[in-house]
C-alpha cells in the first residue's frame, strides 16, 4: 500500500502542461469511465445548491442528470483527499473492480487539475438513516419482508468485502446513512474503500469516526485494532436498529432506553426481547425470525471479537441455513463502560490497558490495523459528556 503521508503533501494547482501530462497517466491506468470536468458541471447545473443531496465525510454529493436522463450520484471529495493522480487511480481501480448487487456501484471518476469527483449509480431510496430511521421525517413504510431483505442484502455484500474480494476489505464505516436503498428497497452499501483515498492520520477522519460512535467496536475505538470484527460489531448494531426501527442512541428516551445495545441487552437477558421489535409494523411480523435476527445482533456486538461470527456465517443465520446458538450470548462491548477509565488515559490520547498500549497491535488472526480510531478517543468521550 502506498505511503499515504508523502502522497497527501502533493497538494498543488496545475498547469496546462501538466494537465496534459496527468491526462496520458490517467488514459493508461483508468479502468472505468472517466468523466469531463464540464460533462459533471452541466449534468449537476454548474453543481447548483439545489442539486445537492447531501454532504459526509468524504465531501458534497450532488444529484446529476446527465444528457442520455442517466442520473448519478457526483460525489466531490473534499480537499483532504487530493493525494497525487497515480496513487487516486490506483484507489478507484481498486474500487472500480469491486461489483456486487449490494454494493453502490461506482460509475467512474473526475480527475482533472484539483478536482477529485467520483459518479455512482443513483439510488431512489435514499438511505437507511433518512428513512427507516429518519425520526418520522419519512412517509415510507417498511414492512418486515422489506426489512429481512435489507438486513440479508447488507450481510451479503460485506460478507463479500469481507471474504471474497483479494485483499479483504474493511469497511471501518458501517451506519445507516451508509446503506442506500434503490427503487424496490434493495440495500446497497455506500463508500467502500474511500478511507483509503485518505490518510490514516487525518483528524478529517477522526472527527468522523467519532461522529458515528453508537456503531463503534470498542477495540477499536480504545488500542485502534481494526479487523472486520470491528465491522461486523457495527453491521450487529445496524441490525438492531433496522428491526427496532429507531437509532442506537436516542437522548430523547428515558435513561434506561436511551441505548439500543444496552436495551437489547437488558431484553435479551430478561427473555423479553420482543419488545423490541419496531411497533409501526403493526404486529405484522414473524416474530420467531424477529427475535432470532436480535440475537443474531447481539452474537454480532459481543464484547470480545473472536466470539462474533464471521460476515458468511451471518448470512447463513439470517437466511434460516444455520442454527442461531442464542443460549451462549455473552455481554456485548459497550464503549460507555469505558469510561470508567478516563483517568487512565495517556497523553496520546490513549487509554493504558496492560501492556496492549499504543495504536498499532495487532491482531494474529486478522491482519489489517490501524491506528487513527485512537484519536478519535479525546471527541468520543468529550461529546459523550
Ligand atoms: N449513490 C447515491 N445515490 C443517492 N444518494 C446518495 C448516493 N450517495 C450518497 N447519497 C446521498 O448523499 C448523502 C451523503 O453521502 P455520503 O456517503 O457522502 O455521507 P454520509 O454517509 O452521510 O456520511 P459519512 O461520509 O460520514 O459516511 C447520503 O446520506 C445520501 O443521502
Amino acid at each position: 500500500m502506498a505511503c499515504f503521508s508523502c502522497l497527501f503533501s502533493r497538494k498543488k494547482t496545475f498547469s496546462a502542461e501538466q494537465t496534459i501530462e496527468i491526462d496520458e497517466e490517467v488514459s493508461g491506468i483508468l479502468n472505468t469511465k472517466r468523466f469531463p470536468y464540464k460533462e459533471l458541471k452541466m449534468a449537476t447545473g454548474n453543481f447548483h445548491h439545489s442539486n445537492k443531496i447531501g454532504e459526509g465525510g468524504f465531501g458534497v454529493v450532488y444529484k446529476g442528470t446527465f444528457r442520455d436522463g442517466t442520473m448519478g450520484a457526483i460525489k466531490v471529495l473534499s480537499a483532504d483527499s487530493k493525494q497525487g493522480v497515480r496513487e487516486f487511480l490506483t484507489e478507484i481501480n481498486m474500487i472500480a473492480e469491486i461489483e456486487h448487487e449490494n454494493l453502490v456501484e461506482l460509475c467512474g471518476c473526475c480527475v482533472e487539475g484539483n478536482h477529485r469527483i467520483l459518479v455512482y449509480g443513483y439510488l431512489e431510496n435514499n438511505s437507511l438513516a433518512q428513512t427507516l430511521l429518519g425520526g418520522g421525517h419519512s412517509s415510507m413504510q417498511f414492512s418486515w419482508d422489506a426489512r429481512r431483505n435489507i438486513c440479508i442484502g447488507v450481510a451479503k455484500g460485506l460478507a463479500f468485502l469481507h471474504e471474497e474480494v483479494q485483499p479483504h476489505i474493511i469497511h471501518r464505516d458501517i451506519k445507516a446513512s451508509n446503506i442506500l436503498l434503490d427503487k424496490n428497497l434493495n440495500p446497497k452499501i455506500s463508500d467502500f474503500g474511500l478511507a483509503k483515498l485518505f490518510p490514516d492520520n487525518m483528524t478529517h477522519i477522526s472527527t468522523r469516526v467519532a461522529g458515528t460512535t453508537g456503531y463503534l467496536a470498542p477495540e477499536y475505538a480504545i488500542r485502534g485494532q481494526l479487523t472486520r470484527k470491528a465491522d461486523i460489531y457495527s453491521f450487529g448494531v445496524l441490525l438492531l436498529e433496522i428491526v427496532s426501527g429507531r437509532c442506537n442512541t436516542n437522548r430523547r428516551l428515558p435513561l434506561s432506553e436511551q441505548y439500543l445495545l444496552e436495551r437489547a441487552w437488558n431484553k435479551y437477558e430478561s427473555r423479553e426481547l420482543v419488545e423490541l421489535v419496531d411497533t409501526s409494523m403493526g404486529g405484522e411480523y414473524d416474530e420467531e425470525e424477529a427475535q432470532k435476527f436480535l440475537k443474531i445482533g447481539l452474537l454480532c456486538t459481543q464484547d470480545i471479537p473472536k466470539l462474533r461470527p464471521s460476515m458468511s456465517q451471518v448470512v447463513k443465520m439470517l437466511m434460516g441455513e444455520e442454527a442461531v446458538n442464542d443460549e451462549n450470548i455473552s455481554r456485548p462491548g459497550l464503549l460507555s463502560e469505558f469510561t470508567a477509565l478516563r483517568g487512565q488515559k495517556d497523553n496520546s490520547g490513549m487509554i493504558s490497558e496492560g501492556t496492549g498500549k499504543g495504536g498499532n497491535s495487532s491482531s494474529s488472526s486478522e491482519n489489517v490495523t490501524t491506528s487513527y480510531a485512537t484519536m478519535t478517543f479525546n471527541s468520543i468521550f468529550d461529546r459523550s459528556n
